[in-house]
């Protein structure tokens, strides 16, 4: 196993800005060979990590994927940062795949749905998952694991490609019932990235390809603290294939740099993209600010009580920074409350796009003005086959592109 040479994290998980800035260029020295070679051991909590943990940031965008693979470019060149700057463009690539396929996205909601009640009517599958969701499964990786998730909102991303392994193959139980405990769980919970990585690793994403977590890549990448020898069916099959929906034309939505209406506009600011600092063009005058976040729209079951705070903190620090920025008064709003703001100063609003997912911005407002960065207006339309053609673009969208680090 390779040595993991840096051991500091984030102080404390990072729910604003300032914060998230200084991480980032503290970690800006181990985006090169320390990231690449060092990236799949988890050490376990508290212990040192060659990975950022930036995603319950990047996920709200208190900082951009472009100021990240910015910093990752100036501090290490895009050679030694390939693997790094890699990783942040598997999230636009899942981001794009599923914006290109909302079916999927609708036939997760409905088929977890009816996962649901089947849990509901049987009382085996009940105690089944409850077992896995306590950490009482007798496996003792996957219980850490699920303690982890709990406790801290937050896996490795090779713990969470082993959870779930686990729990389709080995526990047998169903994956949408995975996912959505994530969704409550993680901090960084995504709508693509997980549901996409979830049916990744069920055998869904790629025919004929599952992902089977084995005792012995356990045992070697957790640097021996868990060996399931013997616990883990290691020769789960592929699913019988099932076709994907075919990627439809992304729908309009105008480019930062488009033409806005002339005169002052409204901001929504909502929990998938807190930097309204880059996503307005200069000299845009707002004169109202609302903020909307709906944690416990992830799902059903609502959200783990750590989620909510950590959500409405990312808000808090943006309409923060977006008041000071346009110098109006900015206030977080409850879903139901978005139409009559907007009725009452009756001014345009404009916001970022809301990808696909939960976040019911768009649908509140259906006359709003959707901005579409550079960035998700590059990479989401090439999200049509697998990650690999996807992954060949990453050079002609970094010259296009040109990412910078923060300025501020
Ligand atoms: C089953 C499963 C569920 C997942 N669910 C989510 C989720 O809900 N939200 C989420 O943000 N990520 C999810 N991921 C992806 C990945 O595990 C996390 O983004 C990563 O662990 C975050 O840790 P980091 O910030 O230290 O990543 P680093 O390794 O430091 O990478 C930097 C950034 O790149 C992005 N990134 C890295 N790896 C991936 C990946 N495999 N897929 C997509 N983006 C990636 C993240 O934004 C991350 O912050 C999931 C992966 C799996 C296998």
């Amino acid at each position: 196993m390779q040595q993991i040479k840096s051991p500091d994290r984030p102080p404390d998980w990072l729910t604003d800005r300032a914060a998230t800035l200084r991480h980032l260029a503290g970690f800006a020295a181990r985006m090169g060979p320390d990231y690449a070679q060092g990236r799949n051991s988890d050490l376990g909590p508290g212990a040192p990590a060659a990975v950022s943990r930036l995603s319950p940031a990047l996920r709200h965008r208190l900082v951009t994927e472009a100021e990240v693979v910015g910093t990752a470019l100036a501090a290490q060149g895009a050679e030694p940062a390939s693997k790094f700057i890699e990783e942040v463009f598997w999230r636009s690539y899942w981001k794009g795949f599923l914006q290109l396929r909302p079916a999927l996205w609708e036939d997760y909601r409905q088929g977890l749905a009816e996962d649901l009640a089947l849990a509901a009517r049987d009382a085996g599958l009940r105690a089944r998952l409850a077992a896995a969701e306590a950490g009482a499964t007798g496996i003792a990786a996957f219980d850490a694991w699920a303690a982890e998730l709990r406790d801290h909102g937050w896996l490795h991303n090779h713990a969470r490609m082993w959870f779930a392994s686990i729990w389709v193959f080995t526990l047998r139980l169903p994956w949408r019932l995975g996912a959505d405990l994530f969704l409550r769980q993680l901090r960084d919970g995504d709508a693509a990235s997980n549901t996409l990585s979830w049916r990744w690793v069920a055998g869904l994403h790629t025919p004929g390809k599952v992902y089977v977590a084995r005792a012995e890549n356990i045992a070697r990448f957790t640097g021996g603290r868990f060996n399931p020898a013997g616990q883990l069916a290691e020769d789960a099959a592929p699913p019988p294939p099932e076709p994907l929906p075919p990627p439809r034309p992304l729908p309009p939505a105008g480019p930062l740099a488009g033409r806005l209406p002339p005169g002052p506009l409204a901001l929504l600011l909502h929990e998938d993209d807190l930097h309204p600092e880059s996503l307005l063009p200069p000299g845009v005058r707002i004169a109202a600010i609302a903020g909307l976040a709906s944690p416990r729209a992830r799902s059903p079951l609502g959200c783990a009580a750590l989620v909510e705070r950590h959500v409405q903190a990312c808000l808090a620090d943006g309409l923060g920074r977006a008041a000071a920025r346009f110098g109006v008064a900015a206030q977080p709003l409850a879903a139901a409350a978005v139409p009559g703001w907007a009725a009452a100063h009756g001014l345009p609003v404009v916001m970022a796009e809301p990808p696909m997912g939960w976040n019911p911005a768009a649908t509140l407002l259906p006359g709003a003005i959707l901005l579409r960065r550079d960035w998700d207006a590059a990479c989401w339309p090439a999200a049509t086959r697998g990650f690999f053609a996807f992954r060949e673009r990453i050079p002609a969208w970094l010259r296009e592109l040109a990412p910078s680090p923060p300025s501020a």
